[in-house]
């Protein structure tokens, strides 16, 4: 870095340069007592320090940003104003940043006052400490005399236009939000080819004559009313220019003072509108504040994904407002890094980020969404072991053992009936493949129904939200609710066994989780006091579980529904018997003979058969 001083900065000024190292010891064999420093923050854009020389004299000196230094000038320090101004402008075209050297003589009184104030709003420990503080440093920084500016070189990182261009390509859209003065942005925006000769520029700026003009009037109202109407007038203009033409492409640049304008509730979103219109956006001179502004415009005018990547502490407030913030770890301190999603270590690794990393997580997080790559599973481990053993296991042993789908006198009456087991029609592979579907399916809609049902909001009384232990409780239950209620679907006959073992199954699950989260929490890990303080007291676990129980059954319930309607097996169709009370009707029974799985060739009910096909047609079908 070179450190270049304006060159008709008065020779006095070699005597205060170095004193803005905060050592208060001797340069220049004269030595200067550091009284208070007035720190530098990115909202004031400048920073000060009051000293007291040997003779006594005390005397303050400012340095900082163009923007806030020549509104503070005295009327009577203003010497040098035009010289400076042309010469900044020549170093801002080259890149460089600048600064505006200013100072003061302070008489003793005014610097007790202001000492005092000073001093209180340090040592309060209000919330409005800061504004306290610079509304006292507001206060002495006035009426200084211009001394000069300064240069300063502010390389690029190594490979920023080649990372911007690659992120160009990749579709990525790049706004430049930054805290440097118009011109050096610009010549910037050159160097890493956001800019380039042929693009058209739409400046947006209130450093017009007229609006100038009224600024050194001094009324504040008209000021502010015509710098509004100037920025809606020059955004409208610019949108106009942009409708006109589909072929060129358009930079936008805006300085911080228009852009506390454009960012106003009812300009906002026409400023976005332009500003989505152009190839490349550069906001010159923005406080920290607008940049998350900015950023939370284009995130929620748009609704596109954000990333915000910075160094310093001005772009904290950006890189929390994106949806990812990146911060660069380097020579301007951690504040950037500590804010930030990921941290990097120099702007060009920004690309093999995005454009690699970027990619590979995208493709792998598509496939492991709900995941996230993490094997943890929602049930506690006991839950997991005693589910075949306590919570589901009788019911199915139950059916397996007593289950009845026709009754032995319906069984006599129709032999037919063997027939299903002889031609194995009920163990085909569909029926297995069937009710694996219909498992996952359950699992599936149990996990989504409740995660969706508890993530986003309060669960209990208090406003606490659902973790991990009740989640997988919840879902347990609702799983236990399920398997018992199916198995009760598909029992045909019901003994009192059976309405121990599932009912009772489904009341062995809660006794558990009492008697299990009562036990010390080594023992029952996330399940300690699980139902008593989570689960019990909240309603939304009731409804929950009532709800996702009923939504879960109902595809089950309504394929066996049109099944036993519409496409019935033969037993399907003996058990209808059973319900319309057709039991006895023998011509009714004849019809369901007829539909048997293979007709009967001898016995007696083959020679009624027999007969009755020889009978013709039309007969037979009155007699049906
Ligand atoms: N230590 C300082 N003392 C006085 N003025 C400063 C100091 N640092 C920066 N400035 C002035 O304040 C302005 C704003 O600084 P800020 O840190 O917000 O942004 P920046 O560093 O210029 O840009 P970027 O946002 O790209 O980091 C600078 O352009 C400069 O003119
Ligand atoms: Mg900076």
């Amino acid at each position: 870095m070179s450190n270049k001083l304006a060159s008709d900065v008065d020779f006095k000024l070699l005597d205060v340069v170095f004193v803005f190292t905060t050592q208060s010891e001797l340069f220049l064999g004269r030595s200067y007592k550091l009284l208070s420093v007035l720190e530098f923050n990115s909202t004031r854009k400048r920073m000060s320090v009051i000293l007291q020389d040997e003779e006594g004299k005390l005397l303050l000196l400012s340095k900082g940003a163009d923007s806030v230094m020549f509104e503070r000038l005295a009327q009577d320090g203003r010497e040098f104003e035009d010289k400076t101004k042309e010469q900044m402008h020549e170093y801002a075209d080259a890149g460089l940043r600048t600064l505006v050297l200013a100072y003061r003589q302070l008489d003793e009184e005014e610097y007790k006052s202001f000492n005092e104030k000073f001093m209180a709003a340090k040592n309060s420990v209000s919330a409005d400490r800061d504004e306290k503080i610079e509304e006292a440093a507001d206060s002495i920084e006035r009426d200084l005399i211009l001394l000069g500016a300064t240069a300063v070189e502010d390389k690029l990182q190594n490979g920023v236009p080649e990372c911007i261009d690659k992120l160009a390509q990749a579709g990525i859209k790049i706004w430049v939000l930054t805290g440097d003065k118009m011109e050096t942005a610009i010549n910037i925006g050159y160097a890493c080819s956001l800019l380039r000769q042929g693009m058209k520029q739409i400046i947006i700026t209130l450093d017009r004559p007229e609006i100038i003009r009224l600024e050194k009037g001094g009324n504040k109202d008209a000021f502010a009313k015509a710098s509004r109407d100037s920025v809606i007038y020059q955004i409208n203009e610019g949108k106009k220019l942009l409708s006109s033409s589909s072929t060129e492409s358009f930079a936008l640049i805006i300085d911080g003072k228009s852009l506390a304008y454009a960012l106003e509730d009812d300009v906002k979103n026409l400023f976005l509108q332009l500003a989505v219109g152009c190839a490349s956006v550069i906001c010159c001179r923005s406080s920290p504040k607008q940049k998350a502004l900015v950023t939370r415009l284009v995130k929620a005018g748009t609704g596109k994904v954000t990333l915000g990547i910075g160094d310093g502490a001005n772009d904290v407030g950006m890189l929390q407002e994106a949806d990812i913030g990146v911060g660069i770890s380097g020579a301007e301190g951690m504040q950037a890094v500590m804010a930030s999603d990921v941290a990097i270590a120099q702007f060009r690794f920004l690309e093999r980020l995005l454009l690699v990393h970027g990619h590979w997580c995208y493709q792998r997080i598509s496939s492991m969404a709900y995941a996230s790559f993490s094997g943890q599973p929602a049930y506690n481990d006991w839950y997991l072991s005693l589910y075949n053993v306590f919570f589901t296991s009788l019911p199915v042993i139950a059916l397996g053992v007593f289950d009845q789908d026709v009754s032995a006198r319906l069984c006599l009456k129709f032999p037919m009936l063997y027939q299903e087991g002889v031609q194995n029609v009920l163990f085909s592979w569909l029926r297995i493949l069937g009710w694996m579907f219909n498992g996952v399916c359950n699992g599936v809609m149990i996990f989504f129904f409740c995660t969706t049902a508890l993530q986003h909001q309060a669960f209990r009384k208090g406003g606490e939200v659902v973790d991990f232990a009740v989640l997988g409780a919840t879902m347990y239950t609702c799983v236990v609710w399920v398997v018992n209620c199916q198995m009760a679907l598909s029992v045909s006959y019901f003994t009192l066994i059976q309405h121990i073992f599932i009912w009772g199954g489904i009341a062995l699950w809660y006794l558990f989780l009492l008697a299990y989260g009562a036990i010390t929490p080594t023992l029952s890990t996330s399940a300690f006091m699980v139902f008593v303080e989570g689960l019990a007291p909240a309603p939304s676990y009731w409804i929950t579980a009532l709800f996702v129980v009923v939504a879960t059954l109902i595809p089950f319930f309504t394929y066996s529904v049109i099944r036993m309607r519409f496409f019935p097996m033969y037993h399907n169709m003996i058990q209808w018997l059973r319900f319309d009370g057709h039991a006895d009707d023998p011509e009714y029974c004849q019809v369901v003979r007829q539909r048997s799985v293979r007709p009967t060739t001898v016995g007696v009910s083959a020679r009624i058969d027999a007969k009755l096909h020889s009978q013709p047609a039309a007969s037979r079908r009155e007699s049906s």
